[in-house]
């Protein structure tokens, strides 16, 4: 069983005049089996709150949780083996290498680790994606909409527990926002996976096992299905 708890979290960024307290006191849970929508508007701290559960930032204070194990007392070297092997990151910037073509974004994942998905397996989630003729196109060639849907097969290809994804539909029409939303849902209820989505877009509130809402950097539960 996955579970990823922040226990009181702060971050706070600068000092002096420059002092900005981007996470407030945050207490947050999440499970296997979980779709979970953090949801709030531009600046409120989804980013942050994001890429500090995936151990990309450190926290100010307070305490994050990993399967047990406080992320910040790991080493650097296990901080990075638990990134490659338990979380697949979906970030707005979408981090695809600029000199692979799309089919080779996928061989690259495969030189830093084993035990991805099976030939098979990515067939079908470039198909769900909607994405197998572009195998040989160039992050250069294609849409945001597209790199967005090529950065989403690329996190889920490693099978990872963990899904943390910031506004993974950000450059989606409503009808491919649904589809990923989908097949996200499907990928936590199915396969047991944490999935993490922060956005601003409330069309995806629908999907959600539980929404929790930032404004200031401060976090609340706003809905549960249960
Ligand atoms: N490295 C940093 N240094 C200083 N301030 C930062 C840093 N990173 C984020 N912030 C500030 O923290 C606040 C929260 O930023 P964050 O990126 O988490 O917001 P967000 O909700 O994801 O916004 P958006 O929806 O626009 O992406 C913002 O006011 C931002 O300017």
């Amino acid at each position: 069983m996955s579970n990823l708890v922040f226990s009181s979290v702060n971050k706070i960024f600068g000092s002096g005049s420059s002092r900005y307290v981007a996470l407030k006191n945050i207490d947050f849970e999440a499970n296997s089996g979980e779709l979970i929508l953090v949801v709030g508007p531009s600046g409120s701290g989804k980013t942050t709150f994001l890429t500090i559960a995936g151990g990309l930032q450190t926290p100010t204070s307070g305490n994050v949780k990993l399967n047990n194990k406080t992320i910040t007392k790991l080493n650097k070297r296990e901080q990075t083996q638990l990134r490659l092997h338990k979380i697949g990151f979906v970030l707005q910037s979408y981090n695809l290498v600029p000199f692979l073509s799309v089919k080779e974004q996928f061989d690259l994942v495969d030189k830093v680790k084993k035990n991805n998905a099976s030939a098979q397996e990515l067939d079908q989630l470039l198909e769900d994606l909607d994405i197998v003729s572009l195998k040989e196109k160039y992050p250069n060639q294609l849409s945001g909409g597209q790199k967005q849907r090529v950065a989403i097969a690329r996190a889920l290809y490693t099978d990872p527990e963990y899904i943390l994804a910031d506004e993974p539909t950000a450059a989606l029409d409503t009808e491919r926002s649904s589809e990923v939303m989908r097949l996200l849902k499907e990928l936590a209820h199915k396969r047991n996976k944490v999935i993490i989505v922060v956005t601003h877009d409330m069309r995806l509130k629908n999907n959600a096992d539980k929404i929790y809402q930032i404004i200031d950097g401060k976090m609340s539960l706003i809905s549960e299905n249960l």
